[in-house]
């Protein structure tokens, strides 16, 4: 029997608009972010999909993104688990500054290298590496959702761009280069079919990420 996982970064952040690095930084969603996940609840809805448990972080804007997608499946009372381990990765001194600003500041190529490469942490004492990231997503991933998935269950994950990132690297077998250009849109599921073995059986984007960055 496979298991279906559905990982969906949230909707579109006040601070995803106003260009600022965000991390564990807890802005809400903007109007153009609740639309967004909204329209994943509606896609998931037409496709036919009903959870039988939802993960979220404890940030505001997945946690919120999570529930209007189970609203808008009809399942608005589906046990949802909520755990800082799904959290978006710590952007550590770079949180809450311009991305423009900082490209000014350090240059292109070394806000890349924080943004996107898979060793380098941004700098400060708390910021996290996809590295560091995956460290802590893994395990959890490993204990408390793919046992679900590989049960049969329907799992939805609703978290942000660079947890889920870590999680996609290691189901899609990415290699470090191949992380660095993945970008995630926001509100677009990803549908995954695992195999028992824990292997992708199917892989499906329910949507366009092409503008995603
Ligand atoms: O934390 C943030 O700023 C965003 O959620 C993701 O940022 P990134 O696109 O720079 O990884």
């Amino acid at each position: 029997m496979s298991g279906k996982l559905i990982l969906v970064r949230h909707g579109q952040s006040e601070w995803n608009k106003l260009n600022l690095f965000t991390g564990w930084k807890d802005p809400d969603l903007t109007a153009q972010g609740v639309e967004e996940a909204k329209e994943a609840g509606r896609v998931l809805s037409e496709k036919g999909f009903k959870f039988d448990i939802a993960f979220t972080s404890v940030l505001q804007r997945a946690e919120k993104t999570c529930q209007m997608i189970l609203d808008g499946v009809g399942q608005s009372d589906l046990e949802t688990i909520h755990d800082q381990a799904l959290n978006e990765r710590n952007y550590g001194d770079l949180a809450g500054l311009n991305k423009d600003d900082a490209r000014e500041k350090w240059g292109e190529e070394q806000v890349h290298i924080w943004r996107r490469s898979y060793d380098t942490p941004p700098p400060g004492e708390e910021g996290e590496s996809l590295r560091d990231t995956g460290a802590r997503v893994w395990p959890y991933f490993m204990t408390d959702i793919l046992p679900r998935v590989l049960r049969g269950e329907t799992v939805l994950v609703a978290a942000h761009g660079n947890s889920l990132r870590s999680l996609i690297m290691v189901l899609d077998r990415m290699d470090k280069e191949s992380i660095l250009k993945l970008n995630l849109g926001t509100g677009v599921p990803i549908v995954y079919e695992l195999n028992a073995d824990s292997t992708v059986k199917s892989k499906e984007v329910l949507g366009d990420m092409s503008g995603a960055h």
